[in-house]
């Protein structure tokens, strides 16, 4: 007896056609690219439990078949949006080098995206080529894989395959390499996908939309009378807590379009994004955001700013007055998670509301006047703790950023100031406050001269160990 054909397990996954079944005014049915190479650069492992799937079952081939060539998998589908960019509105926009492969549903009961970056032109490329750069591609799984670890709502990329291309383009020395990446996250519907429908005045296919978004990200809402009030307001408490966990980590998204903005409030799209190194509320990491509009401090604002222009196609289907409330929220909310997760960073559990905000704003304080990595100074602390710093106050005494008076005084403030806290604590909580200054602080922080150091090793000699490694390093903290 001849064995039987193996099936490539991505492609007897059971994909479920709920965008593809809200029809043809949606999206359009497109073909992926021919490449004249595949080599496989990047698999996450990881994410395939999360698919009912053995990692041990799945070949770099399946991979490649799947994700490379595109093989046996239809329909292929470019996702239709609109999107403000930069403020200003663009109806010529659309999955222009990507499209939504299948969803899955994870062991978890959630339904997933695959969606593609960089695997040819659609309807929507405008005159570009379709393709994702290499480097673009290495810094999307490193941004994602980073954001993960660190308690980000984010999508992941579950695989990177680079194409064999020369591609050219004005950010990268040219010709530069070729990828093809899958991304695996909740949704790839956009604030931008609305605002298409409520430029072409179509409230039938924004109410359709609507109760499809309720219907599979939403679904404890459903069948409720004032859904979509409610679907508004948890998508406000999102996303203000995902702005909050952007803050926390130091990390600036860069291009908050609303064409970027998840309706499910997850992170995705890692294009010129930056962790930055000192804390710099004007710290903008796009080299053509001329005015700083999309800065690091300015994350928060622009989230809320982007919530509020959804508001102008979903009031098609429900009062304004209802989404205000909701958006009143956001400050609240953002504040409440950002304020948590700078304890956390500092060591702390719990704390008074007034002397959480007291300890931020002296960190803070003291990272500006010492002009001290944002990430260095918190690995500093992680890795200087000792259970003894609650007697002796000996806190930090090893730090060399202290150097003019001024920092010094700074510093001195802060440790009297810490040394408070750790008073307050009982001596069984030191053990604690060391754990979680491990947790929420990594030791390799993905900033910019991080990603240079292993993308001067892939260009200059193809070798890929030093990309391997700092994914290790990025999803365990060390
Ligand atoms: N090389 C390219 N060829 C064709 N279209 C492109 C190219 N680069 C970007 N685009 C399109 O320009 C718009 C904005 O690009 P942006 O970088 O925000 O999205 P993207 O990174 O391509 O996709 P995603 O938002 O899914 O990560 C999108 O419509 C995108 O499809
Ligand atoms: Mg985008």
């Amino acid at each position: 007896m001849t064995p039987a054909a193996r099936t490539n397990p991505f492609l007897a996954l059971n994909y479920e056609p709920a965008f593809e079944s809200l029809g043809e005014d949606y999206s359009d049915v497109v073909a992926a690219a021919a490449f004249p190479a595949q080599t496989l650069r990047w698999r996450n492992d990881d994410l395939l439990p999360k698919i009912g799937l053995d990692p041990q079952a799945v070949t770099d081939e399946d991979f490649i078949e799947a994700f490379g060539r595109f093989e046996g998998r239809q329909p292929l589908l470019a996702m239709r949006y609109h999107g403000y960019q930069f403020g200003e509105y663009n109806a010529f926009l659309g999955d222009g080098r990507g499209f939504l492969y299948g969803q899955v549903r994870g062991t978890d009961g959630e339904l997933y995206d695959f969606g593609t970056k960089g695997s040819g032109t659609t309807p929507y490329s405008r005159g570009g080529d379709g393709r994702l750069t290499l480097k673009g591609g290495v810094r999307e799984v490193l941004a994602a894989e980073a954001l993960n670890y660190l308690g980000v709502r984010t999508s992941r990329c579950l695989s990177m395959i680079e194409t064999g291309e020369n591609l050219w383009r004005g950010d990268e020395p040219s010709p530069t390499r070729s990828s093809v990446m899958v991304r695996f996250n909740r949704s790839h519907i956009r604030f931008g996908t609305f605002e298409r429908l409520h430029y072409l005045k179509r409230k039938d296919l924004i109410q359709k939309l609507l109760d499809h978004v309720i219907e599979y990200y939403y679904p404890h809402l459903q069948g409720k009378s004032d859904r979509y009030a409610l679907f508004y307001a948890e998508l406000v408490q999102r996303v203000a807590e995902l702005a909050a966990q952007w803050m926390s980590v130091g990390f600036c998204h860069a291009v908050l379009n609303t064409d970027n903005m998840s309706i499910t409030g997850e992170s995705f799209d890692y294009g010129p994004y930056a962790f930055m190194d000192r804390y710099d509320l004007r710290f903008t990491a796009a080299y053509f955001d001329y005015s700083g509009r999309y800065c690091y401090g300015n994350q928060p604002g622009i989230c809320q700013l982007n919530l509020e222009m959804l508001q102008t196609p979903l009031s098609a289907v429900m009062a304004i007055a209802d989404m205000e409330a909701g958006l009143a929220k956001f400050g609240d909310y953002y504040y409440a998670v950002y304020r948590q997760r700078m304890l956390n960073k500092l060591g702390f559990a719990e704390l008074p509301e007034a002397e959480t905000d007291e300890l931020i704003k002296r960190t803070l304080q003291l990272l500006e006047v010492c002009e001290v990595g944002y990430h260095a100074f918190f690995r500093e602390l992680k890795q200087q703790f000792n259970a003894s710093w609650r007697e002796d106050g000996g806190i930090l005494n090893n730090a060399d950023f202290a150097t003019t008076d001024e920092q010094k005084t700074c510093l001195d403030r802060w440790r009297q100031h810490y040394h408070t806290l750790l008073i307050s604590q009982p001596i069984e909580e030191m053990e604690h406050i060391a754990q979680r200054l491990n947790r929420h602080n990594p030791t390799t922080p993905l900033i910019r001269p991080e990603i240079e150091a292993i993308w001067a090793p892939i260009t200059e000699e193809d070798n890929w160990q030093p990309f391997y490694d700092l994914l290790a390093k990025i999803r365990s903290g060390n």
